[in-house]
């Protein structure tokens, strides 16, 4: 038998793919796991902020069609750049185990988030970044930065910036760890919906790669907090558009969630948290999402479509 994964071409993608054919040989060494290189249009686009670009699934249709198509069987994404719904005939078939959720500020070992200078320049292209630091730090000058994990982090040594912010995920699988200054708490940065996890990504029928996939990589906890997170992403919608972030933490108890939505310069900032139960994770992520929508986040949804016009 042969698996082929569909993968973009950055360091990372092939490092996470690398990863999960590492996982099926280990536990299943007669199978043939074979890398298929694909770029996608978000990998062509690299100079626009993802908000401006608009597209759902920036980094996953061309993937998904060759899935379709039959040129490749499943697809490694970072759960993150994901669409809450995906093409008629793909499924998602495992949620990796997560790796750190949070955000990572970088600053070449000069600062942390809050000795960080008046006005200092700060990269970043995430509009859910972008909000939550304009709220702390209204000082702060946030300036876009876009590309690659390791293009980021050149452009932040070249200078260019006084500090950027990562989703510390990627930076710790790609070995950069030594360049992290200050992991931000989930209490000031509110991380993605889905940051950290791996979603593996299936035709709906191929039954026989369904189970070996999720034997192998499936976390009970990651697909917990992935069903809040993405129930979430699904009801507010606008994925990279919107300046908004949900984080599902799976505790004993319960699974505690802290979310947000907000306006552009983080001056009107709304969340929720709390304790929930672990039964219904679905609905949970809807009515935290619909709390937020009928306290105002509706009328910040608005406003957006107007301001990006
Ligand atoms: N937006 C791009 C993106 N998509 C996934 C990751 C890596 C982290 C992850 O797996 O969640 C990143 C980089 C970043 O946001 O810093």
């Amino acid at each position: 038998m042969k698996i082929r994964i569909g993968t973009r071409k950055s360091k990372l993608a092939l490092w996470q793919s690398e990863w999960v054919k590492a996982q099926i040989q280990k536990k299943y060494p007669e199978i043939e796991v074979e890398l298929v290189k694909i770029v996608t249009k978000g990998d062509k686009i690299l100079d626009a902020p993802l908000a401006k670009i608009g597209d759902k699934g920036l980094f996953t249709k061309e993937i998904e069609d060759a899935m379709l198509k039959g040129e490749v069987d499943i697809a490694v994404h970072s759960l993150k750049d994901v669409p809450s719904i995906l093409p008629e005939g793909l499924k998602l078939l495992a949620f990796s185990h997560r790796e750190d959720p949070r955000d990572a500020f970088l600053s070449n070992g000069k600062f942390t988030f809050k000795t960080l200078p008046e006005g200092a320049k700060v990269g970043t292209s995430s509009l859910r970044r972008k909000a939550q630091l304009k709220r702390l730090r209204p000082d702060l000058k946030i300036e876009d930065l876009r590309g690659n994990v390791d293009t980021r982090i050149r452009k932040l040594k070249e200078g260019q910036y006084d500090a950027i912010i990562l989703a510390a995920a990627g930076v710790k699988r790609l070995g950069f760890d030594a360049e992290i200054d200050e992991i931000l708490s989930p209490d000031i940065m509110i991380p993605s919906v889905s940051q950290g996890i791996l979603g593996i990504e299936g035709r709906e029928n191929d039954l026989k790669i369904e189970k070996i996939v999720r034997d192998v990589i499936n976390d009970e906890n990651s697909e917990l907090a992935a069903a809040v997170e993405r129930a979430f992403l699904k009801t507010v919608e606008g994925g990279c558009q919107v300046p908004m972030g949900c984080y599902a933490e799976v505790k004993e108890k319960g699974i505690y969630v802290r979310a947000f939505i907000a306006s552009l310069d983080g001056k009107t900032f709304l969340k929720e948290e709390g304790l929930f139960p672990k039964e219904n994770p679905r609905e949970t992520g809807k009515k935290i999402a619909e709390r937020l929508l009928n306290q105002g986040g509706k009328e910040i949804l608005e406003n957006l479509k107007e301001e990006t016009k």
